[in-house]
């Protein structure tokens, strides 16, 4: 058995956003293959008219879930739901909830945020931000804590060409903003959130490095570690090959191609894209807590999870891979027969833009108008563009990460260990 998984045979786990695309995967690999541990709390808000109780029900008899139910039957006994909404300053939890994460939580996987680039910086400060802050305040009162994991991003520093494995120090103080958000309208708070911003692209990113030197500040006794994944995608082999269940990162342009809808996308072919498939992501995170809990080190470690300088991907090689898989494999209803290429400028990524997906898009919706039904087409293209223009700062560029303590990790796995959790050597 792996040593890894053995570690986590009897833990108390407490998972915030175990609902989201990664701790979905966290979740399922930690159940199949330590099917022994004691209990996963996870922090589940109400959702489209479902308590926490019901979407933990539709997760666990997703697809994602299948293999777990041969080797952990009793995985419903072992998942606690905690009703929860990490953007109230407590977390809207309950105080019996509260005294029984404090008492017996082992390991805590902080993934909750929001991820979104065109997020309020209001809201972005206060889940990627106070919230972390909180969740902190509340691990430094966990007597058996052993490990405090938190899942940040490689685009925390996005505004350096050169990302090493270290915090960088913002150029704001986190409790200073936490505090400003407090008493300021959103019409004030828009005004000078460029300004707060500063170069980094978006709130989203801005808030995620502001939320690393939280963790920094807040560090008190804990053992943490903090992961910075870059651009996750799909799951490569666990629990099974080509899983994802969100349009963000690439999901959303590999499905708009396969769709037909996307027909240009702005790239330059010998550039590298980095993107590492989620159960690589999950790995090593399972690995770093582990590590974290056995071996003790004394400061916080930084551990990339980036594959630019391990296993590197250029678009020259990535786009055409994707182009041919979604014709092999076609999607249903699609709108055209996938057909794509790069631009390289702007003037002809607006040419495209207008004769690849604006026009036929009109056209097509003319078309549904004539006959009576609803047209659609236009609303879906223009929020595709608008989704290209926000990536499109993390696809014209790109970035060297050093991945120091990552190899380190995997230099101390055992065998099996290195042999499943890692991709990326
Ligand atoms: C030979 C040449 C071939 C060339 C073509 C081949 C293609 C090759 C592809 C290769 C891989 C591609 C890699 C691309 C890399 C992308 C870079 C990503 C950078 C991430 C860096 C940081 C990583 C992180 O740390 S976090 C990452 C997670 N966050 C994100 O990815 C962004 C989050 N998303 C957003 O911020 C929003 O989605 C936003 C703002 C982009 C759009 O918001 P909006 O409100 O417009 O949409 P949603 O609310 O998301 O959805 C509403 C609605 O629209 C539909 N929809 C959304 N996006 C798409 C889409 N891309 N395509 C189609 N439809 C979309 C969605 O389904 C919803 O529909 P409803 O019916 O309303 O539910
Ligand atoms: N996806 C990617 O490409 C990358 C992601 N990351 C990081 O990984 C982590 C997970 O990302 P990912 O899984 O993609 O994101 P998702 O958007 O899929 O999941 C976000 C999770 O946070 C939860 N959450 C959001 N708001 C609240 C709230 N108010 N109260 C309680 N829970 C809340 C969501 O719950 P709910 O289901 O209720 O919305 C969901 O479980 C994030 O920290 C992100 O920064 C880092 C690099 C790349």
């Amino acid at each position: 058995m792996s040593t890894i998984a053995a570690f986590y045979g009897g833990k108390s786990i407490l998972i915030t956003g175990a609902t989201g695309f990664m701790g979905k995967v966290l979740m399922e690999k930690l159940f199949r293959t330590s099917p022994n541990l004691k209990v996963i709390y996870i922090l589940v808000r109400p959702k489209a008219d479902q308590t926490p109780q019901q979407r933990v029900f539709q997760i666990l008899n997703s697809k994602l879930f299948e293999k777990v139910k041969e080797v952990c039957p009793d995985v419903h006994e072992k998942i606690r739901a905690i009703s929860a909404d990490l953007n109230q300053s407590d977390f809207a939890i309950s105080k019996e909830d509260t005294q029984e994460l404090l008492s017996c939580t082992n390991i805590v996987f902080h993934c909750a945020a929001t991820v979104r680039f065109d997020d309020h910086l209001r809201h972005a400060v206060q889940l990627n931000v106070a919230a972390t802050q909180q969740l902190l305040l509340m691990a430094s009162q966990m007597p058996k804590l052993e490990a405090f994991i938190h899942i940040s991003t490689a685009y925390s520093n996005c505004n350096l060409k050169h990302i090493d494995e270290v915090i960088y120090p913002c150029p704001v103080e986190p409790k200073k903003i936490i505090d400003s958000m407090e008493w300021l309208d959103d019409a004030v708070i828009d005004e000078i959130a460029p300004k707060l911003i500063g170069d980094w692209p978006n709130a989203y990113t801005f808030t995620k490095a502001l939320g690393e030197m939280v963790v920094q500040q807040e560090s008190r006794n804990l053992n943490i570690a903090i992961i910075r994944p870059s651009i996750v995608g799909a799951t490569w082999q666990e629990p099974f090959p080509g899983w994802v269940d969100n349009l963000n990162g690439p999901n959303g342009i590999i499905i708009a191609t396969g769709k037909g809808l996307l027909r240009a996308l702005r790239a330059t072919p010998k550039d590298v894209l980095d993107v590492v498939p989620v159960d690589i992501v999950v790995n090593l995170t399972l690995a770093v807590g582990w590590y974290m809990a056995v071996r003790r080190p004394t400061s916080m470690l930084i551990y990339h999870c980036t594959s630019g300088n391990l296993n590197p991907c250029n678009w020259g090689k990535m786009g055409p891979q994707v182009l041919a898989t979604v014709k092999k494999f076609p999607f249903e209803k699609a709108f055209r027969r996938p057909n794509a290429d790069f631009t390289t400028n702007t003037i002809t990524t607006l040419y495209w833009n207008t004769v690849s997906h604006r026009a036929p898009a009109i056209i097509y919706d003319f078309c549904l108008w004539l006959t009576g039904r609803k047209p659609r087409m236009t609303k879906l293209m223009n929020r595709l563009i608008r989704s290209l223009s926000l990536v499109e700062y993390f696809i014209k560029q790109t970035w060297e990460w050093s991945t120091y303590n990552t190899e380190m990790l995997m230099s101390e796995l055992s065998p099996e260990d290195r042999r499943v959790r890692t991709a990326l050597t």
